[in-house]
C-alpha cells in the first residue's frame, strides 16, 4: 500500500502547554488533528471553568491561519473541586473531562489529590451528569517499584472507585501494561483507555539498552516487550474501549538532558505517522481509523469528523530538534527517518 486516505483522526490526550512553548507547538497538531483532549497540568493548574475559558481563548488565537482545530478543554481535579464547579463545566460545552492525578505521580501534579475519597462531592456530580473522568493511572507510594505501579493502582485505586461510582465514565489514560488492557476489556462500556505511540511502538530497551536515552523518558515508564504486545492487541482489537491518545509532553532539550531529566515524550510532530507504523507493523492498518478517528469521538459523545487526511509512503527524515519558545525541543525519532508522511487534509465536505 502506498496511500491511505481515512476520517481525520483526534488527539485524546495532549498537553499544550501555555504562552510561547504553546504556541511553538500547537501548529504540529492543529495540521494533524481536528480537535484534542488538552491537559490541565499548567502551573497553576487549570482547577476553574474561568480558567479554562481563559486558556482555550489563548490557544484559539495561537491556531494557524486556514488550519480547522478544536481544543476540548479539561479541569484539574484537586480535593476541594466542588459539586458546583462540575455542574457549571458541563453546562458550559467547553469542558468535556475532569482529570485525575495523584499527586506528585507526574509533572506538574504536586496540586493533584491526595486521597480519592476527598474528592467524592465532585466525582458523584460527575456521574451524575455524564462528565468522564481522566486518570492518571500510578501509585504514588514510594515503597512500590516504579515498574509496577500502573499495575498496583488497578487494585488499590481503581477497582474500589469503580465500586463505588459504578456508572462514572472513566478513561485509564496511557496505558502501558498488559494487566491495565485486561481491566479495561472487562471493564463496563463506560471504561476506556487512551494509548500513546511510544508505548505502542517502544519497550524499556529503547530507553536503557546500551545508553540512557532522556528522550524516551515519560510516564508512565516504557515496560518490558510483553506488556507492549498486550498493548498493540488492545490497539488493533476493533474495540470501541481503546483509542489515540498521544500524551505529547514537550519539555525544553535542557530539561530532559539533565541529570534529573523531566518525564515526557514530544510526540506532536509526526504523531499520525508513528500510529501508522505501529499498526502497519501489526499488519493492522485497516482498524486504524476506528481507533485514531471514530471511538474516541463516540465515548465522548462528539460528532466524528467529516474531514479526511492522506497519507503517503515516503521516507522523511524527522529534525534533531525544534523551536520551543526561546529554547528547543527533541521530538519522538529526531534525526531518523520516518516511512509515511502526512500529505493533505481535505476539508469538510
Ligand atoms: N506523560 C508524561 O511523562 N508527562 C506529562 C504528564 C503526564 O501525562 O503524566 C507532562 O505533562 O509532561
Ligand atoms: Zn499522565
Ligand atoms: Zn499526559
Amino acid at each position: 500500500m502506498q496511500q491511505l486516505t481515512m476520517t481525520r483522526p483526534d488527539d485524546w490526550h495532549l498537553h499544550l502547554r501555555d504562552g510561547a512553548l504553546m504556541q511553538s507547538v500547537l501548529p504540529d497538531t492543529a495540521r494533524q488533528f481536528a480537535r484534542a483532549i488538552v491537559m490541565p497540568n499548567l502551573r497553576p493548574p487549570v482547577t476553574t471553568l474561568r480558567q479554562a475559558m481563559e486558556y482555550r481563548q489563548r490557544i484559539l488565537a495561537a491556531i494557524p491561519r486556514g488550519v480547522s482545530f478544536e481544543p476540548l478543554m479539561t479541569l484539574y481535579l484537586t480535593d476541594n473541586t466542588s459539586a458546583a464547579e462540575i455542574y457549571e463545566a458541563k453546562a458550559s460545552g467547553i469542558v468535556h473531562a475532569v482529570k485525575l492525578y495523584p499527586a506528585g505521580a507526574t509533572t506538574n501534579s504536586d496540586a493533584g489529590v491526595s486521597d480519592i475519597r476527598k474528592t467524592y462531592a465532585a466525582l458523584e456530580a460527575m456521574q451524575r451528569c455524564g462528565m468522564p473522568l481522566l486518570v492518571h493511572g500510578e501509585v504514588t507510594d514510594s515503597a512500590i517499584d516504579i515498574f509496577d505501579r500502573e499495575a498496583i493502582f488497578i487494585e488499590r485505586v481503581m477497582q474500589p472507585l469503580l465500586l463505588d461510582m459504578p456508572d462514572l465514565r472513566v478513561v485509564f489514560e496511557h496505558i502501558t501494561t498488559k494487566e491495565a488492557a485486561q481491566f479495561v476489556a472487562s471493564a463496563p462500556e463506560t471504561i476506556a483507555a487512551t494509548l500513546t505511540p511510544q508505548h505502542l511502538l517502544y519497550n524499556r530497551n529503547a530507553m536503557l539498552a546500551g545508553g540512557i536515552r532522556p528522550h524516551f523518558y515519560c510516564l508512565p515508564i516504557l515496560k518490558r516487550e510483553t506488556h507492549r504486545e498486550a498493548l498493540v492487541k488492545a490497539a488493533i482489537s476493533g474495540s470501541p474501549k481503546f483509542f489515540l491518545g498521544t500524551d505529547s509532553a514537550p519539555h525544553a532539550q535542557h530539561t530532559k538532558e539533565n541529570a534529573c531529566g523531566c518525564a515526557g515524550c514530544y510526540s506532536a510532530h509526526t504523531a499520525i505517522e508513528l500510529y501508522v507504523e505501529a499498526f502497519e507493523a501489526a499488519g493492522a492498518l485497516d482498524k486504524l481509523e476506528g481507533f485514531a478517528s471514530f471511538y474516541g469521538a463516540d465515548y465522548y459523545r462528539l460528532p466524528r469528523n467529516t474531514a479526511t487526511v492522506t497519507l503517503r509512503r515516503e521516507d522523511w527524515q524527522v529534525p534533531s530538534s525544534v523551536g520551543f519558545g526561546e529554547h528547543q525541543l527533541v521530538p519522538l525519532r529526531a534525526g531518523e527517518t520516518m516511512k509515511w508522511k502526512l500529505n493533505e487534509v481535505a476539508q469538510e465536505n
